[in-house]
């Protein structure tokens, strides 16, 4: 894939907010690790930043620093100090305040990724917080849990299941998984991850840039990406040098 071409940022008007993307799920599916994934294989191409939701501690946003893969600054914590799924979907203003304190401060931003704490298949992102949610399983909490349902297994945007390469040591059927999965979601797309072992997530980053280009089309760039004031969509120095990003929003090259 190529460079993102001046012509992209032509075709609509400039001054749209970034396309916000809540990850949710249950507790340890690989949330934080996905978002580590995303910064890293988008990071290179799109304006990014980064809310994490925490109970009681900033945990995964201080994950999210030492593993570098975005500026520290471009994270916010919220600690909701209730359930997570309030926060996301009954009382978003502490989440809300983090993602326009963002785009105040780095704006324009492509896109705003928001996790969600931990919680049940219940948990989904009200949609004045997110735009777009993934939700994220993991194969250790068995086989059966997709047949399960819930309004996060079926509604979101994405489902991804993750820690397939568990699957053989907890006797997950992932056949079985996807057959439950594309019952209850009527069509709605699922992808298979190990994070642990693709640390770029590759398929479900592809599916992310798809969805900022989508966004792009219906309401128009933030800003334009060629002139954003550091060089670089996320803040570092651009570099000749710098490899070409792995993933552009789709139909961008
Ligand atoms: N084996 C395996 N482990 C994984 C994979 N993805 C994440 N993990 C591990 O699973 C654990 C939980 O991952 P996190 O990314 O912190 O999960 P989370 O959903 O953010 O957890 P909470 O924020 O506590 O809800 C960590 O030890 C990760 O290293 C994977 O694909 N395979």
């Amino acid at each position: 894939m190529g460079a993102i071409h001046d012509d992209l940022h032509e075709a609509a008007a400039p001054g749209g907010r970034a396309l916000r993307l809540g990850i949710g799920g249950p507790v340890g599916s690989g949330k934080t690790a996905l978002v580590a994934a995303l910064c890293r294989t988008l990071g290179p191409s799109l304006r990014l930043g980064v809310v994490t939701n925490d109970i009681y501690t900033t945990e995964d946003a201080d994950f999210l620093r030492r593993a570098g893969v975005i500026d520290p600054e471009r994270i916010m914590a919220v600690q909701t100090g209730c359930c997570p799924h309030t926060a996301i979907r009954d009382d978003i203003a502490a989440n809300l305040d983090a993602v326009e304190t963002l785009e105040e401060r780095f704006g324009p931003l492509d896109l705003v990724i928001v996790e969600s704490g931990g919680d049940n298949l219940t948990a989904t992102f009200s949609r004045g917080l997110a735009d777009r949610q993934i939700f994220v399983l993991d194969v250790s909490g068995g086989d059966k849990v997709p047949r399960k349902g819930g309004p996060g297994v079926t509604s979101a945007d994405l489902l991804v299941i993750n820690k397939t390469d568990l699957a053989p040591l907890v006797g997950a059927d992932l056949t079985v998984m996807s057959r439950d999965a594309a019952a209850v979601r009527e069509g709605r797309p699922v992808l298979f991850t190990s994070i642990r072992e693709d640390k770029s997530a590759h398929s479900v980053a592809e599916w992310a840039a798809e969805m900022v280009a989508a966004w792009w089309h219906q309401h128009g760039p933030a800003g334009h990406a060629h002139e954003h004031p550091h060089g670089h969509p996320d803040g570092h120095p651009h570099h000749e040098d710098d490899p070409e990003p792995a993933v552009l929003p789709a139909g961008r090259e």
